[in-house]
């Protein structure tokens, strides 16, 4: 097979999987970031570059956005929302910062492949993206022709910049208006 081909069968499988995510949630997490005060996200290796990227949009809209473990980032209070992105809802760090947002009172909101997971039992809520896991034997719902966790952290990146659409739409706010707060510094 080709890379053309390849990539055909990544898109597909994309496709396949957040054709199954919760409209629902989707609408619940868009919410729940409209009414948090600061939005901390975490992740770990892949599925933290996703949740990077995401909140740099959020950021780009306006939100006091914030990535864990970053100098800048401040301490999180009981107004805020924190989201962390794990596709086994397992990782250790993840594990200890969720329960520590639990003690603070802060809400708390995941996107993971295992809602039924650590991290999806303390959340207020768990946005299920139903991929493979090599992590989690709890559950492996469907296979992927792609390596590890891949699929999962594709289809993170895209749910994330489905939940800023959705915020663009509701807030009004333009791709233009988004850039006058690009970083001009790069
Ligand atoms: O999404 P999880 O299960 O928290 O894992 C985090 C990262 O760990 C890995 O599975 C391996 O380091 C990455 O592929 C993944 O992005």
């Amino acid at each position: 097979m080709n890379v053309t081909e390849y990539a055909g069968l990544i898109t597909g499988e994309i496709a396949d999987t957040l054709g199954k995510v919760s409209p629902e949630d989707g609408e619940k997490l868009t919410d729940m970031i409209l009414d948090a005060k600061k939005i901390f996200v975490a992740g770990a290796g892949r599925t933290g570059m996703a949740a990077r990227a995401f909140a740099m949009r959020l950021m780009h809209m306006g939100f006091e956005a914030y990535v864990c473990g970053e100098t800048i980032t401040p301490s999180l209070e009981a107004e805020d929302l924190f989201i962390a992105a794990s596709g086994s809802g397992s990782t250790g760090s993840l594990v200890t910062m969720t329960q520590k947002a639990e003690k603070i009172g802060a809400q708390i909101a995941t996107v993971t492949i295992c809602p039924e997971g650590p991290i999806g039992r303390i959340a207020d809520l768990a946005v299920e993206i139903p991929a493979p896991t090599p992590k989690a034997r709890v559950k492996n719902k469907t296979v992927s022709v792609q390596p590890m966790g891949s699929l999962f952290e594709q289809c993170a990146f895209i749910f994330f910049d489905s939940i800023i659409l959705r915020l663009m739409e509701k807030r009004g706010i333009s791709s233009d208006k988004m850039f006058t707060r690009h970083a001009n510094l790069e």
